[in-house]
């Protein structure tokens, strides 16, 4: 029998066994053998593909945001609750096996929220297909690190640790390094700024370590060595994170203070739908989403239909939000708003020029 008949015979017998005191023990059992079979569901196997690689969901709306956490903190409940999308939610761990994924509308932009299964301590090494999840919260532009409040605030730590595993930072810059590779002429070091956490003979140290005899390096803001060897490394993620406590509607007023003075930090309850629409916001602000309004030549500008970007897009992002014929086109663009010079009159701008919220853009080509 395989492991996705046992699963299903458990909770056959699940299902049939009546709750009370006598099968308490027995029920039990059958939750913890359950989560042992569902969670050998999810180690890799030949066919679910090269560890590191996520999983196969296309991207689609104007941002992506991934839920990350330990089994059973209400992940899928979540989706569930902000999307239109049903994604099995049960009291047992592991209940989703794959990613899902759901739609936020919101402010007239479309944001993917994608369901992934819960990982456990170790993910990031390959344990269980944990490590196709962390590798899929790569791709997205804001994570949501979910957790238990009823839990301890190790899990937080633990996620964490499996996340920078895997080269995602959280709620970090890209440190300040100009960093060049040169075939000739040694190593040139500069450093605009006092370094009190690292030092030039660590850094040529490291240097050393990777073979790197000829490049450039200019330092401009406070680094860490590890921050050194990120930069190296070269392939980092820096992605903004908020820290989501659910199940607030278990602990004390006291604690859901405590949890909620914490920077980065929402704390809601699922089940008793507790500031969902807050954590909505606090989405859309983390992902610094910006709404760019149209206008044709004569007419009004198209306010049913923003184009949303992430902050700091330009030009060349609106033209490619209306038609991808638009940018080879180009010739210049007229803006009104908050990024115009002439505010409240428009301003005739190319194609590098950054937009900001609610900026109304007239598009000309060729
Ligand atoms: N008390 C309480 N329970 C909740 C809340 N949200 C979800 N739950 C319960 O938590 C359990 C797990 O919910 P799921 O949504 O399946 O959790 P998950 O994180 O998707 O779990 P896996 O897919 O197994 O990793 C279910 O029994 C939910 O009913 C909440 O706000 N409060
Ligand atoms: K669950
Ligand atoms: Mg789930």
């Amino acid at each position: 029998m395989g492991i996705v008949e046992k699963i299903k015979e458990i909770e056959d017998e699940m299902a049939r066994t009546q709750k009370n005191k006598a099968t308490e023990y027995h029920l039990g059992l059958l939750k913890a053998k359950l989560a042992r079979y569902r969670a050998q569901l999810l180690e890799p196997t030949s066919k679910s593909g090269p560890a590191g690689t996520g999983f196969d969901v296309q991207k689609s709306g104007d941002a992506r945001v991934a839920l990350i956490g330990f089994p059973s903190v209400g992940k899928s409940t979540l989706l569930s609750k902000l999307t239109h999308t049903a994604s099995e939610t049960a009291a047992y761990e592991f209940t989703t096996l794959t990613a899902i994924p759901g739609v936020i509308e919101y402010k007239g932009a479309r944001i993917q929220l994608l369901d992934l299964p819960g990982i456990v301590e170790g993910a990031s090494q390959g344990r269980g297909r944990g490590r196709q999840v962390v590798s899929t919260a790569k791709t997205a532009d804001l994570i949501l690190i979910m957790l238990d409040a009823t839990k301890s605030e190790e899990q937080r730590r633990l996620l964490e640790i499996e996340l920078d595993a895997v080269g995602i930072r959280l709620n970090k810059k890209r440190p300040d390094v100009v960093f060049k590779k040169r075939t000739t002429g040694g190593i040139t070091f500069t450093s605009t700024v006092k370094l009190t956490k690292t030092d030039e003979k660590t850094i040529r140290t490291i240097l050393a370590g990777y073979k790197l005899h000829n490049c450039d390096v200019m330092i401009r803001e406070d680094i860490t060595t590890d921050e050194f060897i990120d930069v190296l490394i070269g392939t980092r993620k820096y992605i903004p994170c908020l820290y989501v406590y659910n199940k607030i509607d278990s602990i004390s007023l006291e604690q859901v203070e405590k949890l909620a003075q914490m920077p980065h930090t929402v704390v809601i309850s699922c089940e008793m739908d507790l500031n969902l629409t807050f954590l909505v916001e606090k989405i859309w602000d983390e992902l610094g989403m910006v709404k760019i309004y149209t206008k044709k030549r004569g007419d009004h500008p198209d306010l049913n239909d923003p184009i949303c970007l992430r902050k700091g897009s330009t030009i060349e992002s609106v033209c490619n939000g209306v038609h991808r014929s638009l940018a080879p086109n180009f010739r210049y663009a007229l803006v009104w708003g908050k990024s115009s010079k002439f505010n409240p009159h428009a301003q005739k701008v190319s194609i590098t020029h950054p937009v900001q919220d609610e900026d109304v853009v007239s598009i000309f080509t060729k």
